[in-house]
């Protein structure tokens, strides 16, 4: 598609709703750009929003209630006009939206990996018996514990450079973060080591970005609009992904992995829950045609299930 053959569509103006953390505003930015290239006449805003989860970011998120904290300022700013458009971070939203909102565009997705960030250590298993490693999530701090049960694992909150500092202060021997965080902020220089799927299984949507709409009959066709920056093998593998999560209820509370990939016409599906302390860990996986992702995500959800992934959910 050409600029002039997409100009026709769009709109004067558009207002891309974000939180206001240099992550997320890089997000909108790139999201704003890649529209600019193909919506020339079109002027193209961003509305910075502090999300009561942003508010609150020093404490645990488990203990805060989940995603939504992160989305809901965004969606009444959607509601009431005052944005067309909001960027998140794929894995910070909840499995299912509030009823009026659709997701409306899948990017590529960018490395979907865990990284180790260190000024001593060049991976994990380098780490002395003791060593303190910070992460904020629960799926990160079980596989840890279950495959290095000698290290120690501390909260570790706020925003990348909130983390990045706290490393740098000797709070941690190491910390975890997402690949794909660190590459968008041209931090990546600060990666020691990645942490192989096969270890460090991905959270759901890791390293995708999503732009939610609300839905409505006036006004122009935004799924339209956003489609030449949809990635139909990025969306599919997502898809199959978070319905493993919305299968097994799962949200920041649980640890819970799911990570598909496509090769051919094949998905390849797999997904992990477990216990904080990583005592208890079930996988599962499968494969099958890469254009049916919830009836693969359905089948990994039903595996784990049948092992026992209730018990797990409760505790
Ligand atoms: N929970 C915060 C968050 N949400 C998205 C990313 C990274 C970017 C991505 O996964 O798309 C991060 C940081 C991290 O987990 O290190």
């Amino acid at each position: 598609m050409n600029p002039s053959d997409s100009a026709a569509k769009a709109p004067s103006r558009l207002v891309i709703a974000s939180r206001e953390s240099r992550l997320a505003m890089w997000q909108a930015e790139h999201v704003r750009d890649r529209l600019k290239l193909l919506y020339p006449q079109c002027e193209i805003s961003i509305l910075g929003i502090t999300t009561l989860g942003d508010q609150l970011l020093e404490q645990t998120l488990s203990k805060l209630g989940g995603k939504s904290l992160f989305v809901k300022e965004l969606e009444t700013a959607m509601a009431e006009g005052r944005a067309d458009l909001a960027v998140h971070s794929l894995k910070d939203m909840p499995m299912t939206l509030p009823d009026g909102f659709v997701i409306a565009a899948m990017l590529e997705r960018d490395d979907a990996r865990d990284a180790l960030i260190s000024n001593h250590y060049a991976s994990l298993a380098e780490l002395p018996a003791g060593a303190v490693v910070g992460t904020g999530s629960l799926r990160r701090q079980a596989l840890i514990a279950a495959r290095y049960p000698q290290l120690l694992i501390k909260p570790l909150r706020g925003n990348l450079d909130t983390r990045l500092a706290k490393l740098d202060r000797g709070e941690y021997a190491a910390i975890i973060l997402a690949a794909a965080g660190l590459n968008r902020l041209g931090l990546a220089a600060r990666i020691r080591s990645f942490l192989p799927p096969e270890m460090s299984l991905p959270a759901p949507g890791q390293g995708t970005l999503a732009i939610e709409i609300a839905q409505r009959d006036d006004g122009p066709d935004l799924i339209a609009l956003l489609a030449p920056l949809h990635h139909a093998p990025s969306a599919l593998v997502s898809i199959a992904e978070r319905t493993v999560s919305r299968q097994l209820g799962g949200s920041c509370q649980v640890p819970l992995s799911a990570y598909a990939t496509i090769s051919g016409d094949q998905m390849h599906l797999r997904a992990m829950v477990a216990t904080p302390d990583g005592r208890r860990m079930l996988t599962a996986e499968a494969r099958g045609p890469a254009s049916a992702p919830e009836a693969l995500g359905l089948q990994v959800a039903d595996q784990l299930r049948a092992q026992g992934a209730a018990d797990i959910l409760a505790t």
